[in-house]
């Protein structure tokens, strides 16, 4: 492998302490996530969906959708990357991956402490793959509520290796959050959403602010014709998608998500979730229907799976 000429250090990288930080939420918070990532969009009283955004009891008692928990590093480390020994071009980095595990359902309001460590790192030639763990426990109770994993795909970054083989580094098992493959049989549910031209604008609300979905110089400078949508948006309509089809409208059967980011959305298209049952998991991929393209493929592992399916 050549020389890192960048000043991209992976030991200084994974030698890396991140501070815990404290981060709140409301159920303001909570509603507009669940407006961002499209929910209530077909139609404004929908039973399964408007108990994410009211409550006829008041705010304190709407749901929480468990996606919600993927915001929780933008509350505690914005939308950028300031670690030592890592040199990269914010402009060219994309979402890979998420992976989410939840151990409680999420209250309408939080109080967490955050604990953030780096889980893996790797050297792909044409890009550095990073990958951030979050644990948020509620500051009350001490209790462990989810854990996240992000994987960030820093395009351009990579080649850093010092030896042949190129560096690799994860400290999780192998695989946890790998994507499933796809049957090739007929899905057992299909589900299809309109995003809206907006979408990304409204999104962005909930805390990643990131200009390639709003702004069309940089999203133009990062190698797309116009804003893209959030991975995690995408993802967000997903797994409303699996909720709604496989859980007749019950989020808390939701135990662990995981998803990959195939190719970008552009705001506007269509999303159509194709879902397959294997036991209590659901195997699921997204396409955008305009362009007949794969977008995001993953699985959703649920507590327990209705008898009347
Ligand atoms: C703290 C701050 C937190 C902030 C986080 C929030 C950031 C957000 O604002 C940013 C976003 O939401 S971006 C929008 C969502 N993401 C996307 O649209 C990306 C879609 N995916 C792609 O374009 C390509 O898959 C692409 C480009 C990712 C890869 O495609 P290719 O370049 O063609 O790669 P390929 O040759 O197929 O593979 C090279 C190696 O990389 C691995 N890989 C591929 N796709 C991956 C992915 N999605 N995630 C992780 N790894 C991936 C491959 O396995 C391959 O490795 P190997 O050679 O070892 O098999």
């Amino acid at each position: 492998m050549a020389d890192n000429p960048s000043g991209f250090d992976p030991d200084r990288i994974l030698a890396h302490k991140f501070p815990e930080t404290t981060s709140t939420y409301t159920e303001r918070d909570v509603a507009l996530y669940a407006l961002g990532i499209g929910a209530c969009g077909r139609e404004a009283v929908d039973a399964d969906e408007l108990k994410y955004v009211y409550n006829e009891n008041g705010q304190e008692y709407i749901e929480v959708l468990p996606t919600f928990a993927a915001l929780f590093i933008h509350k505690t480390m914005g939308t950028g990357l300031n670690l030592p020994g890592l040199s990269y071009d914010p402009k060219l980095l994309l979402h890979g991956q998420q992976y989410i595990e939840l151990y409680k359902p999420l209250p309408s309001r939080g109080y967490l402490d955050n604990k953030i460590s780096l889980a893996g790192l790797h050297d792909k030639g044409k890009a550095a793959i990073l990958e951030i763990e979050t644990k948020s426990y509620d500051k009350m109770s001490g209790q462990l509520l989810c854990m996240n994993r992000t994987t960030l795909f820093l395009r351009g970054a990579g080649g850093f290796s010092s030896s042949s083989h190129p560096y690799s580094y994860t400290n999780y098992p192998k695989n946890q959050g790998s994507a499933g493959k796809i049957p090739k049989t007929q899905p057992f549910m299909v589900y299809e959403d309109c995003t809206r031209p907006s979408q990304a604008l409204v999104y962005r609300l909930s805390g990643d602010y990131n200009p390639l979905h709003s702004d069309p110089i940089v999203a133009k400078i990062a190698g797309f014709s116009k804003p893209i949508l959030h991975g995690l948006c995408t993802l967000g309509f997903a797994v409303r998608a699996v909720i709604k089809c496989v859980c007749k409208g019950d989020s808390s059967k939701v135990k662990c998500i995981s998803g990959k980011f195939l190719l970008h959305v552009y705001p506007g298209e269509t999303l159509v979730t194709e879902m397959w049952l294997e036991g209590s998991r659901v195997l699921y991929q997204t396409k955008v229907k305009e362009r007949n393209r794969a977008v995001l493929s993953g699985y959703v592992d649920l507590h327990h799976v209705a008898s009347s399916l």
